[in-house]
């Protein structure tokens, strides 16, 4: 029997008269990739604000490893375990590779800024670990290299690269990724399916918001589908692909290409 890492029991949110999110459960078990998909608008990045903490829900509760989960407390929602990537990328545009990673590092290290301000031994030595940790994060991602490279210099596969390494700096037990191949190239696109593969098998458990039905389909266990805020199916991939509801919201709504 699969455990369940994440419940979302009814989650609602509204911007004003618009309803974003309506009663939306659902649940993700231990150490699978779950998808979320939709077309444009449907939702899916409100449920990830939501989820970790940027907005408040106007309804629902989330429910994460067995207990409630603290809404619009970003930090908490790290250091509970889970972390996330932006669609839009988010990096210290001006900081290096490694300096973005460490500091997702300093999310989970117990020195004070203090500490690490008048470099007592304890804070020498625990940068001096997360440096190390940083390093080997990068390697995981597959960017070692540029460790020293500002991160706006990257390429846009490696910035989004960086963004997973710095999610997981904060050892989430949930990775939730918004759209991590947007922009890659085939082969760029090609390697994110394998990374996303290892980390799962590393034991962290995915949630994928992807426009690329293609990757959702060959990467992820279940795949839960949004239209206008509302979940319309939850299944494998191979039974959503043909539920009729999922085919209308799609062609309906014009977007072929998702
Ligand atoms: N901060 C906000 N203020 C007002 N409306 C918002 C806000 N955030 C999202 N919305 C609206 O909520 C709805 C859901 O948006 P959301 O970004 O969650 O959709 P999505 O499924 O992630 O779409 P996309 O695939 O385009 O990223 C949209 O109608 C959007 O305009």
């Amino acid at each position: 029997m699969s455990i369940s890492l994440l419940e979302a029991q009814n989650i609602s949110k509204r911007f004003g008269g618009l309803t974003a999110l309506s009663d939306v459960s659902l649940s993700i078990r231990k150490g699978e990739i779950y998808g979320l998909i939709g077309p444009n608008g449907a939702g899916k990045t409100t449920l990830f604000n939501v989820l970790t903490g940027a907005y408040t829900p106007d309804g629902g509760e989330f429910i994460f490893a067995g207990s409630e989960l603290p809404t619009g407390t970003p930090h908490v929602v790290v250091a509970r375990g889970i972390a996330r990537t932006f669609q839009n990328i988010r990096l210290f545009r001006e900081m290096t590779a490694l300096e973005n990673v460490m500091a997702g590092h300093h999310l989970r290290s117990d020195s004070s800024l203090w500490g690490i301000l008048t470099q007592n031994r304890h804070a020498r030595e625990e940068e001096r670990l997360i440096t190390e940790r940083a390093f080997e994060m990068l390697r995981y991602v597959g960017i070692e290299h540029h460790a020293t490279t500002v991160s706006r210099n990257l390429s846009y596969g490696d910035q989004r690269r960086l963004e997973i390494a710095r999610a997981l700096a904060t050892e989430p037990q949930l990775l939730a990724l918004d759209e991590p191949a947007a922009g890659m190239n085939a082969t760029e696109t090609g390697q994110l399916r394998e990374l996303i593969s290892t980390i799962r098998q590393d034991g962290v458990t995915v949630l994928l918001i992807e426009h690329d039905v293609k990757l959702v389909m060959g990467l992820c266990d279940r795949v839960a589908v949004l239209n206008f805020g509302k979940k319309i199916a939850e299944d494998v991939p191979a039974v959503v692909q043909k539920n009729p509801d999922v085919i209308e919201a799609y062609l309906g709504s014009g977007h072929h290409g998702h």
